[in-house]
Order: C-alpha cells, then structure tokens, then sequence
C-alpha cells in the first residue's frame, strides 16, 4: 500500500477514544439499519448499516457519486426537501427513529447540524450569522446571546480573529473563515451531531488546517460524521471510516484498520489510488 497518512501519530488511538474494533456491535449515537434509498425510480443506496460512536469522528470516502452524500443528508432528513425520494430502513438517534411518525424535524435538525461543502454565511454581520439559530428558537435576551456567540466563535478557533469586528459583514471573511463561521453558526443550536459534507474541499492548505485542528477540538464534545474525497484527511481526523462504492458500504471499521488492513479488496484498491 503506498497511501501516504501523513503525521507519524495520525492513526494513534486518541487518548478516551471510543472502541471501534466493533462498530457494528455498538448502540452509538446514530445508527443506520438496512438503509434503501430511491431518487425516483434510481436507487442511490442499497442496504446501508453502520453505527456511529458518541464524541468520535466517522469518514465517509468512496469515488464520485458512490451515495456518501445522500447517506449523509438521510441522518437529518434534507433530503425530504427533495421530491420523489424514498427510503426503507432506519436510521436512529439516541435510539429513536428520526423518520419515526412522531419525529419533530425542525428538533431534528436543531440537534444534527449540517456544514457544507461551499461555505454559506448569510449575508449578515459576523454576530448575526452566529446568533440567527437561536435568534429564531425565540431566545430575546441580549447577554445570553453575546455569551452565545462568543462561546461558538471560540469553540470554532474564529474567536480571536474577529472579536473586533462583529458588526462587520460575514461576506467580508476569508473563506476558511467563513467556513469556520459557518461552524460556529451550526454550534450555536447546541446540536449533539455535527454532519460535514467536504468542509474543506474549497479551502487553501492552511484553512484546512484549521479546520482538520478544529474537528480534533470538537469530537470532545459532539458527534461527528464528514464526507471526505481526500483520504489523508479521512485517515487524519477520523476514528472509523466507511468505504461507500455504488451505492454500498463495502467495509466500514476503525480508521486505521480500514487504511491499514482493509478486508476487502475494492477498499484495498480504492486507498491505494488503483482507482477512483
Ligand atoms: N437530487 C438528486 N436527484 C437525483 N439523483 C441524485 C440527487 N442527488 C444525488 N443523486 C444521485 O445519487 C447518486 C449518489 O449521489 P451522491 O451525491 O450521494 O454521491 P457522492 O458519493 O456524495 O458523490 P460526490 O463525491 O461526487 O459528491 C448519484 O448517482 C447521483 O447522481
């Protein structure tokens, strides 16, 4: 294998990392179970299942329309906003079924945020942007709200580079500091999942960084899942990853083993850049 997983520690088990050796065993934060996806008459997913660990890092890989994203938007059902779809199977939270009858999606979504791949502040001051979650769930109250943003602006690194200038526009960021923004926008509902569709794809070296540093700060405290084309990144910042081709998870398993030894052969040939 020639994958190259760059810092030396990068596959070191993290000091409180969950036991991944059986994902498959554990209850988990989320749970996908024999999930079928239609887009109309195409069936994008077949027979998906994986766990997902509270406070660790899942990494979605696999080539180009293989269906990481669309598994990834199942877990907080945007793509209900699509007409025509269709799904079997579960996917639960906490053990609930978030496509369960009872299901407040407004909640849903509140607790599984979503960061995407081009960054997308709206076009507000820097405060705004961060404030707007909590704005809507109806919270007034001034102090908590600045406590709320400066909680979030820290907690996504942009603390230090922004603290002088809230009131300026969000458009006027970098892009890694937008994306960042976008972030600490999604912390600011207080989600327990964090779901990352290539955050970094459209970043230089340095923002992406900053962002591989920050998914390290932030499984401390939440749940994680991010697509990712690039499997340096997958291998640096995730604790499990699952290997989707055509539309199933052909292996999915504790980070390094998937890198290191993968069971199958696809998996094999995929990291090691046979193709894809
Ligand atoms: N809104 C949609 N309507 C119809 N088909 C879709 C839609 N979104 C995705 N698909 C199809 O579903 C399949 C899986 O797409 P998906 O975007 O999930 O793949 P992906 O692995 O995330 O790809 P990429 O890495 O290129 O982003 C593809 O065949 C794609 O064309």
């Amino acid at each position: 294998m020639n994958v190259q997983l760059g810092a030396a520690h990068a596959l070191a088990p993290s000091v409180g990392a969950p036991d991944l050796s059986k994902p498959d065993t554990q209850v988990g934060k989320l749970a996908v179970r024999g999930v079928n996806f239609w887009y109309g008459s195409k069936q994008a997913l077949y027979d998906i299942s994986l766990t997902v660990a509270e406070r660790s890092v899942t990494a979605f890989i696999g080539p180009s329309g293989c269906g990481k994203s669309t598994l990834l938007r199942l877990l907080n059902r945007m793509n209900d906003l699509i007409e025509g779809t269709r799904l079997t199977g579960q996917v639960l939270l906490g053990g609930e079924d978030i496509y369960g009858s009872r299901q407040d999606v407004v909640n849903l979504r509140r607790r599984v945020g979503m960061v995407f791949q081009k960054s997308n502040p709206f076009p507000k001051s820097i405060y705004e942007n961060v404030a707007y979650g909590p704005r809507v769930a109806g919270e007034r109250n001034r102090a908590r709200l600045d406590e709320l943003v400066t909680r979030c602006l820290k907690q996504a690194a942009l603390w230090a580079e922004v603290k002088d200038r809230l009131g300026a526009s969000a458009l006027e960021l970098s892009g890694g500091q937008q994306q960042r923004l976008c972030i600490a926008r999604a912390l600011a509902t207080d989600p327990e999942v964090l779901l990352m569709d290539e955050p970094a794809s459209a970043l230089d070296p340095k923002s992406t960084q900053a962002i591989e540093d920050l998914i390290g700060e932030l499984k401390r405290q939440y749940t994680i899942v991010i697509v990712t084309h690039n499997m340096q990144q997958a291998a640096r910042v995730s604790d499990q990853t699952a290997f989707f081709f055509e539309g199933r998870v052909v292996e999915v398993g504790a980070t390094e083993q998937v890198f290191r030894r993968p069971r199958e052969k696809q998996t094999e040939d995929y990291i090691t850049g046979r193709f894809g």
